[in-house]
């Protein structure tokens, strides 16, 4: 975090990023002084509407972030802006995106918590664009044009205000991560927890972490204390975040059932004092650790590693098995977990595997016209999971073989025309 102080004094000079978030309310023309260096520009948490007609000087500048400030539309300017790639302007109050906004690099886009009913059609020559946060808005659709984007990878759209969705979605050839829940279209199962648990039976110990839908502790339930079962108490926050709404989470964690892949869920707790909802969960043990990073600005869509990661091939096949099962459990119940990726998923020494985070869960119907190309989307997201296991395989010279047998999986997985990719179930019985 940069202060206005350093930028007015000119300390700043040839930064490549900068930082500003002290209730700005006009962009600071000292900015443009950084003009020949500036990439990267976060100027969230301000209360800033507005940028100026010359910010496209601006030349370098490949990311710009503007979340938590009072923008009611997009700014034109941007379109000017020619190495621009990644723009956020999550939870602003953007209504209307001018029909010529975009940039021409656009790859990330975050839109998530604003109130727009429209995306223009100008998004469809955003052909660069890989990771679009749409969340939390009032789109009743999605324009036609959107169809060529053909290297859009992932799609937030969830809780939002679409009727039905358009065939074209689910033919869109690199499409791997979608969550839609919260939609009018969308299936809304009743979902029952095993069991109600009282508040009053819950000791909460300590705050193990918080995510973006909420935070979880570890715990004592009465009833087990005897046991003593270790457990885990998830409160969920309410609001939006950029996979969806928390409610939907909840639901699609209870729906998931029971799996060896899979945190079991234990009941769905009762009578907080602030109302607040939750779920009481087995405690993952300290054993676990997650095997992959999320994505940074390069990756975009991809995650990332620690350097000299080496799986070995006894490692990928476990992760490739156990991810299939866990997949083809999860779309037996009409379960897109919509956040496949390395980095929810957790590996222990002993050869345990579990797959977390529901946050972008979307429920859907299987006997519905788009339910083999949803199941199909996501199988897509599990080759990039044998791809990046096999970018990073330990040097096994005796296990080509094998290695091969994973390459061939990740290329079906990964085939352009959806529907010929294969099921859950079939990597299954492949696997087996
Ligand atoms: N059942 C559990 N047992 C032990 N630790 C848990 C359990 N569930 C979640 N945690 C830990 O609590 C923290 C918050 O988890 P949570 O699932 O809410 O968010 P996240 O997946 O880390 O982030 P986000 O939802 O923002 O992607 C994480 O550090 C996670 O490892």
């Amino acid at each position: 975090m940069n202060t206005l102080q350093q930028l007015l004094s000119g300390e700043l000079a040839g930064a490549k990023r900068v930082k500003l978030a002290c209730g700005l309310t006009e962009f600071p023309q000292e900015l443009f002084q950084l003009a020949d260096t500036l990439e990267i520009l976060d100027l969230s948490g301000n209360r800033l509407s507005d940028l100026p007609a010359d910010f496209d000087r601006l030349h370098k500048l490949k990311i710009l972030f503007c979340s938590d400030n009072l923008f009611t539309v997009f700014p034109e300017v941007l379109s000017r802006c020619s190495l621009l790639e990644m723009v956020g302007f999550k939870s602003n109050r953007i209504a209307v995106i001018p029909e010529a906004a975009f940039p021409p690099q656009l790859r990330w886009l975050i839109l998530t918590n604003n109130c727009l009913e429209k995306i223009p059609a100008a998004i469809g020559q955003c052909i660069r664009l890989q990771k679009c946060m749409l969340a939390g808005n009032r789109l009743t659709g999605l324009p036609d044009e959107m169809r060529y984007c053909h290297n859009l990878q992932l799609l937030r759209i969830s809780a939002n205000e679409m009727a039905t969705l358009p065939d074209w979605l689910f033919t869109l050839p690199r499409l791997s991560w979608l969550a839609m829940a919260g939609n009018p279209c969308c299936h809304q199962p009743a979902v029952t927890a095993p069991e109600w648990i009282h508040w009053n039976e819950l000791e909460v110990t300590h705050q193990l972490g918080e995510g973006a839908s909420g935070f979880v502790s570890t715990g004592n339930w009465h009833k087990h204390i005897q046991q003593q079962r270790e457990i885990a108490v998830k409160l969920f926050k309410g609001e939006v975040t950029s996979d969806g709404l928390p409610q939907e989470e909840m639901n699609a964690t209870v729906a998931a059932g029971t799996h060896v892949n899979l945190v079991q869920v234990l009941g769905q707790i009762s009578h907080h004092p602030d109302q607040k909802k939750g779920l009481v969960l087995n405690l993952i043990p300290a054993t676990f650790a997650n095997l992959g990073n999320p994505p940074d600005f390069d990756t975009c869509t991809r995650d990332t590693f620690a350097a000299g990661t080496a799986f070995t091939i006894d490692t990928m096949l476990a992760v490739a098995r156990a991810l299939a099962s866990v997949g083809a459990h999860l779309h037996a119940r009409g379960i897109m977990h919509g956040d496949l990726y390395a980095h929810n998923i957790l590996i222990d020494k002993a050869g345990g595997v579990l797959l977390v985070d529901y946050g972008a869960a979307t429920m859907y119907n299987r006997a519905a016209v788009h339910a083999a190309a949803i199941e199909r989307l996501e199988v897509r997201a599990y080759g990039c999971l044998l791809d990046d296991l096999l970018l990073h395989a330990a040097p096994e010279p005796a296990q080509q073989e094998r290695r091969d047998g994973l390459l061939a999986l990740r290329d079906a997985c990964m085939q352009e025309q959806v529907l010929l990719r294969p099921s859950f179930e079939t990597l299954v019985q492949q696997l087996g």
